[in-house]
């Protein structure tokens, strides 16, 4: 499996093996014991799945509160997408900053985002489907947002002048610098 590392500590673009022949491919688009060996393990307990019909669908920038934050492995099941972390664990030398993936059914690539991030998307085509694990459950109780274009963020979402499709939650979501984050930099990873 491909490693790469973002500038974001602990948020890794992950490529499984994917073992070609005439049919088509095979992958272990997840392995535990894999991800144990690389010091990348979570406890993952929920798999989501969501299609957005249109590209420059707009599904972000989320998390969930402690006692129920989550981290995630997303990849692309079907189009494509960009795929975006932020850090907001207070303390952290890159809080508030960014780092992005294209995802693609094609390129089987996918992004490793620990507790402590937002986590949002963007389509890039029409009828892409998107399959994230996640660390814990869902607890809407505990659900939160920021906006996607927040300016402190300044997040290229690479939508030109096209207005994204949003949801009205995400529409109405608060900025970065109007939250508290319960998330606190805990240095590097041992
Ligand atoms: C997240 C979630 C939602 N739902 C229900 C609640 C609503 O009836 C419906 C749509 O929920 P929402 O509009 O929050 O879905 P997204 O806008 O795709 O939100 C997700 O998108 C970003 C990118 C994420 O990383 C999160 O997993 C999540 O916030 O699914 C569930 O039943 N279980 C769940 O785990």
């Amino acid at each position: 499996m491909d490693v790469e590392h973002t500038a974001l500590e602990g948020v890794v673009i992950l490529t499984p093996a994917r073992h070609a022949d005439a049919r088509g491919f095979f992958s272990e688009s997840w392995n535990r014991a894999r991800m144990a060996a690389l010091g990348l393990d979570h406890d993952f307990v929920q798999d989501n799945h969501s299609l957005s019909r249109a590209a420059g669908t707009v599904r972000g920038l989320h998390f969930q509160r402690p006692p129920h934050a989550q981290a995630k492995l997303v990849r692309c099941g079907r189009g494509s997408l960009l795929d975006i972390a932020v850090d907001i664990r207070k303390g952290s030398p890159t809080y508030g900053q960014w780092a992005s993936a294209v995802l693609t059914a094609e390129n089987g690539r996918q992004l490793l985002i620990p507790e402590g991030f937002l986590h949002g998307f963007v389509t890039l085509e029409d009828e892409t489907e998107i399959i994230y694990k996640c660390s814990d459950y869902y607890a809407p109780d505990c659900d939160a947002a920021v906006r996607f274009d927040d300016p402190d963020i300044g997040i290229d979402w690479q939508l030109g002048d096209a207005a994204p499709v949003l949801s009205a939650k995400d529409a109405a979501a608060p900025l970065l610098r109007e939250i508290e984050s319960p998330f606190i930099f805990k240095g590097s990873r041992p």
